[in-house]
């Protein structure tokens, strides 16, 4: 426990990873490197790295929380708006899709077992109850967030699997790659006005917008297809996110890696209006239309009233390539924190970084305090109307 705490230590404090941080790191297989099924596809561009690597990468990728002071010196007078990635940033990234809970701290692989167990056994509802008990820092500390600022989730899954994973009402989720936008019920804005598909949910209240909608008959079809072909390959799994689908190979022998590929593209072929990108041991088909996280993040501004607001300042972390659209989006606006969360140098549009999720913990316990301790004399409204 030392061990590791000085390594975070010293990470924080941006100094050289002491090699004792591998050792405790909880995945055996996060420390290889994320690979496509075809070598010639990387998944990433992580690269294991060696230590005076990263540290002349977080040169120009500094660290959030090492940052954190004059992040939130330059925020002063400023509305911050949170935007989280799921996997990878709320939770490490583990061999089984289906047990990836929010924890508080990346080296919790007996606990992770645990839900795994539950998970098999319980509904979510069910399970709902009992996993808050095991995993409560990172919910309390997004909850927390949340209570001070807009704050949104934007992530690959499906809408309904990420709100059962993050178990909070006071944010709003974008599943399927912001495919699928649960928004707040205000006048929808856009530059050119010009949104697709706007309706109410079940309820009658929030505003749900999903721009591939009229995929859905195909991305069924896609996903069944695809779980009849890679049936056989073990390891191999099919997961239905709504508006787009993933073929995980985290769990494939690396020698059926090229089948798994072969088999994915050969029914890819027989629908040209979807593409198919690579995550991490995951590859991700979805419809080929001109919307990602990036937008999603520019959507949810707009309908949060704050689109045109010119002292926004969007705070997105995230770990994956499809973040990186969220990142371009702020770099665009020219205010606001792209921070990736990654172990490893790589090419980014980030501004910042955190090394793993339990670094994502704290940088948003931090930054609820920073506008508890400065938000007593606003009201909530100032906290998120544009003036
Ligand atoms: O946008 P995200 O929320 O980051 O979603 C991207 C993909 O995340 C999940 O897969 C990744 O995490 C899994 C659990 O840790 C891991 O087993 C897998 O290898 C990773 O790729 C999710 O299961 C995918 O559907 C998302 O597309």
């Amino acid at each position: 426990m030392f061990k590791r705490n000085l390594a975070k230590f010293n990470h924080a404090m941006g100094f050289q990873r002491s090699s004792c941080w591998q050792k405790v790191r909880p995945d055996s297989d996060l420390s290889t490197k994320e690979r496509a099924p075809n070598s010639s596809h990387p998944v990433t561009n992580e690269t294991v790295s060696e230590d005076a690597n990263y540290s002349s990468w977080m040169v120009d990728h500094p660290s959030a929380l090492t940052s954190f002071d004059q992040m939130m010196k330059d925020a002063k007078g400023k509305k911050i708006v949170v935007f989280l990635d799921y996997d990878g940033t709320l939770s490490p990234i583990v061999n089984n899709p289906d047990r990836a809970f929010m924890s508080d701290e990346v080296s919790t692989p007996v606990h992770a077992c645990e839900c795994g167990e539950l998970f098999d056994r319980l509904s979510h509802a069910k399970l709902s109850t009992r996993v808050s008990k095991l995993y409560p820092r990172m919910r309390a500390a997004v909850k927390e967030v949340a209570k001070y600022f807009p704050t949104a989730i934007i992530s690959g899954r499906s809408r309904d699997k990420v709100k059962g994973f993050v178990q909070l009402n006071n944010i709003y989720y974008a599943g399927s790659h912001g495919m699928d936008i649960m928004a707040p019920p205000r006048p929808v804005r856009s530059s050119d006005g010009n949104y697709l598909t706007v309706s109410l949910d079940r309820k009658g209240n929030d505003v749900v917008f999903q721009p591939a909608q009229k995929f859905l008959p195909a991305i069924q079809k896609i996903s069944k297809e695809l779980e009849e072909a890679i049936m056989k390959i073990p390891g191999a799994r099919v997961e239905n996110n709504r508006f787009c689908v993933s073929v995980h190979f985290r769990q494939v022998r690396e020698e059926d890696y090229g089948t798994l590929e072969e088999k994915v593209k050969s029914i890819l072929k027989h629908y040209p209006d979807f593409r198919l990108d690579w995550g991490k041991k995951v590859m991700e088909i979805r419809p080929s239309i001109e919307w990602d996280k990036g937008n999603a993040l520019e959507y949810l501004l707009d309908t949060l009233g704050l689109g045109n607001c010119t002292d926004v300042l969007p705070v997105y972390i995230g770990d994956d390539r499809t973040d990186e659209d969220a990142f371009k989006v702020i770099q665009k606006r020219g205010q606001g924190y792209p921070i990736v969360v990654t172990s490893s140098p790589k090419d980014t549009k980030a501004s910042y970084s955190l090394y793993d999720p339990s670094e994502v913990l704290t940088f948003l316990s931090r930054l609820a305090r920073w506008r508890k301790s400065s938000s007593s004399s606003r009201s909530l409204s100032q906290v998120w109307d544009c003036e």
